[in-house]
């Protein structure tokens, strides 16, 4: 089935419904509608900007309360608007923030053990959930015992991956993995997260490396000054002409 007749027929493991997000009297992000399917990867690319921080972050329940939020936030069909962040990664929905909040003077085995304090009861022990991660990240079983602060930028990433997988999330939503890390590195992040879909995570990506992102994608969402502007399967998208011009250019290219 093609990813665009899976992503209208499937129901949505996540799904946002005319979400919209004010700081005071500005709106940041309008009527944002997305659609996650289990499983799926999903990207949102966009410019600076754009609003697309605040959505995952309005998914997350990680806004400022003085914002306004508006529209619905559902996971597997259940409104989840009002929980508070430790109810809905209790649900399974897990974020690798941009900067990636790690604990620099812990082991990396400690900073997963933090990933855990909440988690979806998914009947697998804590212990085979870092088993699972280990198997995913080999070079964090390496370096179980080393400060997470003298690991590389790329295997930062992945620990911050692997936390946020320590809470068994149905859904892993990342804000730019790449960001300010060198190009070797960054195909290897995008390895990891292609390497997620064999797990049954849904991922939602949001990268400012809109070529990468949609390669390893099966649909994308262009976000515009707070608005969806375009929507498809990703290889369409990879080849749409305002989609090149605007995000996948020579310039930027990278
Ligand atoms: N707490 C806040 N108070 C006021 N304005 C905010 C707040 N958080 C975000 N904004 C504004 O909302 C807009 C969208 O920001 P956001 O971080 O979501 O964009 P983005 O697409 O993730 O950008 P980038 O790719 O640069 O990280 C920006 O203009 C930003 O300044």
């Amino acid at each position: 089935m093609s990813a665009d007749r899976r992503m209208r027929e499937e129901k949505p493991v996540l799904e946002t419904r005319h979400l919209a997000v004010s700081h005071g009297r500005v709106e940041v992000l309008h009527d944002a509608s997305i659609r996650v399917g289990a499983g799926q990867i999903v990207t949102v690319i966009g410019p600076n900007g754009a609003g697309k921080s605040t959505l995952l972050n309005a998914i997350m329940g990680l806004l400022p309360d003085s914002s306004r939020i508006r529209g619905d936030v559902r996971h597997d069909g259940v409104d989840v608007g009002h929980d508070d962040v430790e109810q809905r990664l209790e649900r399974g929905i897990a974020l690798v923030p941009e900067r990636r909040e790690l604990f620099a003077s812990m082991t990396v085995q400690d900073n997963l053990a933090l990933g855990a304090y909440r988690r979806r009861a998914s009947g697998r022990s804590r212990a085979q959930s870092l088993e699972r991660i280990y198997a995913l990240f080999p070079r964090l079983k390496e370096r179980r015992h080393q400060q997470a602060g003298t690991m590389s930028g790329g295997e930062r990433q992945m620990l911050a991956i692997g936390r946020a997988l320590m809470s068994d999330p149905k859904v892993l939503m990342l804000d730019e993995p790449s960001l300010g890390l060198a190009p070797r590195v960054m195909a290897d992040v995008f390895q990891i997260i292609s390497d997620l879909r064999g797990t049954g995570v849904a991922t939602l990506l949001i990268e400012q490396n809109s070529r990468a992102a949609l390669k390893v994608s099966d649909y994308g969402y262009v976000l515009e000054v707070g608005e969806i502007t375009l929507e498809g399967p990703a290889k369409a998208l990879a080849v749409n002409p305002r989609v090149v011009d605007a995000y996948l250019g020579v310039a930027r290219a990278n």
